[in-house]
């Protein structure tokens, strides 16, 4: 077992790089990827950083240099031949040959792209310009390089001792959080908290910690793997994903006109319905409502395996789903339901006591697995927030995002106000975002 405390303070005085695998990234990115690189190799997107939590002013916490000799690195990168064998031999989600051998090509020859990056009113603005498979694979490694590269700016300036209480305080909570989940019966739950990560070793501290604490869930236990791929490798589990909002959101900008615009979010499900099956078949409802989104419904989506729930109230939208399924002759015990909004223990708890027995229960848990280290240290400077990575415009169009919550809503106004009526979504109930 890695002493982090220990590493922490000894790499203080040399580069240390944040993201050393082209696979240390979310499986769905690399299911995306492959899916964009056959419908829509020519499109053309920008991928733009968030911080969504303003008051966090990153360009005066981080040094830019050490944040370009991170994303340098970063672009030197390529995938190795044991990542290759992996990707190409390995079985997910009980499936051979997942990766088809046009995309591992491509792949085995790619480089992470240019970058353009500048600091505004304390932000860095960072972007990525390029064709939508090239780009969509900053996202994930240039949040982790943000969110850890803020975590060192706190973490050097402490002594060897501070660290080591840090580290075990911080272990302590992880694994009250797991004591707790202990507790559900027929729990099933997974990692996805690679973006938003402490760092890569405590995140790959949490998943061992939770294959230690619930058990793989390959032999019975409760947790069912992790969304990254390179612990996933390393540590032998099953590398989990669904699919992402920059897929409506993209499609959706380039819709002509609105009966197109209407239409794309089924049309990106009609694409990738041809490509996977079983677990993978998973709806993502929420980009422009929920609820208008079930209704409008082709009715072959009823019969996918389930939903990923990942705005707005995770109750309303769970009893919008399960009535939906009813409506269309669906027996929604058979289905399954994955709730992934910025979750922690308690909503965790309150979801399965509502839901188990009703669906198929199940939580991708993200930032506050892997990186909670609120109140840890004085002035908070350690707390998680709220940093995103989102396709902005595609071919020369804005893109837009309502989810059901509208914090969480993105785009230029008047484009915002198009899709709403559109979509028809009326008035929204706004919920904090923490992260
Ligand atoms: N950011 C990271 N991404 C992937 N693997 C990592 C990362 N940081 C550490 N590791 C791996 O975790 C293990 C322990 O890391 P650690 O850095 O303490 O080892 P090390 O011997 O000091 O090596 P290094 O000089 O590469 O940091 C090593 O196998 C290392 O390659
Ligand atoms: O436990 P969490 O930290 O929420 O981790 C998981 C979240 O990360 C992703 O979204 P992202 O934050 O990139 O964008 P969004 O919040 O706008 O959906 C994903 O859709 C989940 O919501
Ligand atoms: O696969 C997913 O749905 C996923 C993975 C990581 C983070 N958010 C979502």
């Amino acid at each position: 077992m890695v002493d982090i405390a220990t590493r922490v303070y000894n790499h203080k005085w040399k580069i240390d790089p944040i993201i050393r695998s082209l696979i240390d990234t979310d499986f769905y990115k690399l299911l995306m990827c492959q899916s964009i690189f056959r419908n829509s190799r020519n499109t053309r997107v920008t991928f733009s950083l968030h911080n969504r939590s303003k008051d966090i002013r990153l360009a005066e916490l981080i040094d830019e240099a050490e944040l370009r000799q991170q994303l340098d690195y970063a672009r030197g990168l390529k995938l190795t031949r044991g990542e290759s064998t992996w990707l190409r031999g390995n079985t997910f989600y009980g499936k051979r040959q997942m990766f088809r051998s046009d995309f591992m090509e491509w792949f085995e020859g790619y480089q992470l792209p240019p970058y353009e990056l500048e600091i505004i009113d304390g932000q860095f603005h960072l972007t990525f310009e390029g064709p939508w498979h090239e780009v969509m694979l900053w996202e994930i490694p240039a949040l982790a390089i943000l969110m850890e590269l803020r975590s060192r700016a706190v973490l050097n300036t402490m002594g060897r001792f501070e660290l080591q209480v840090l580290y075990a305080r911080a272990m302590a909570r992880v694994w009250e959080k797991i004591e707790a989940l202990r507790e559900i019966p027929g729990l099933k739950i997974a990692d996805f908290g690679t973006r938003r990560r402490h760092g890569f070793l405590w995140q790959d501290w949490c998943v061992q910690a939770m294959v230690e604490g619930l058990g793989d869930a390959a032999k019975g236990g409760a947790f069912t793997g992790t969304s990254n791929c390179l612990i996933a490798m390393r540590r032998d589990l099953e590398a989990v994903g669904t699919n992402a909002h920059e897929l409506p959101m993209v499609y959706a900008a380039l819709a002509r006109t609105d009966a197109e615009l209407r239409e794309a979010p089924y049309r990106v499900l009609a694409d990738w319905h041809e490509e996977h099956e079983g677990n993978l078949r998973i709806i993502l409802p929420d980009t422009y409502g929920t609820a208008g989104f079930l209704e409008h419904a082709p009715d072959w989506l009823a019969g996918w395996t389930g939903i990923r729930i990942d705005s707005g109230d995770p109750i309303t939208a769970a009893e919008t789903a399960i009535s939906w399924w009813q409506a269309r002759g669906e027996d929604p015990r058979e289905k399954l339901v994955i709730f992934s909004d910025g979750l922690d223990v308690a909503e965790i708890k309150a979801l399965h006591a509502r839901f188990a027995g009703r669906v198929k229960v199940s939580f991708g848990w993200g930032t506050l697995l892997t990186n909670d280290f609120r109140g840890l240290v004085p002035g908070d400077g350690l707390a998680p927030f709220s940093l995103v990575c989102k396709a902005v415009s595609a071919d020369g169009h804005p893109t837009v995002k309502l989810s059901d919550n509208p914090e969480k809503a993105m785009g230029p106004a008047e484009e915002v106000a198009r899709y709403k009526r559109v979509f028809g979504v009326g008035a929204q109930q706004p919920r904090a975002v923490v992260v």
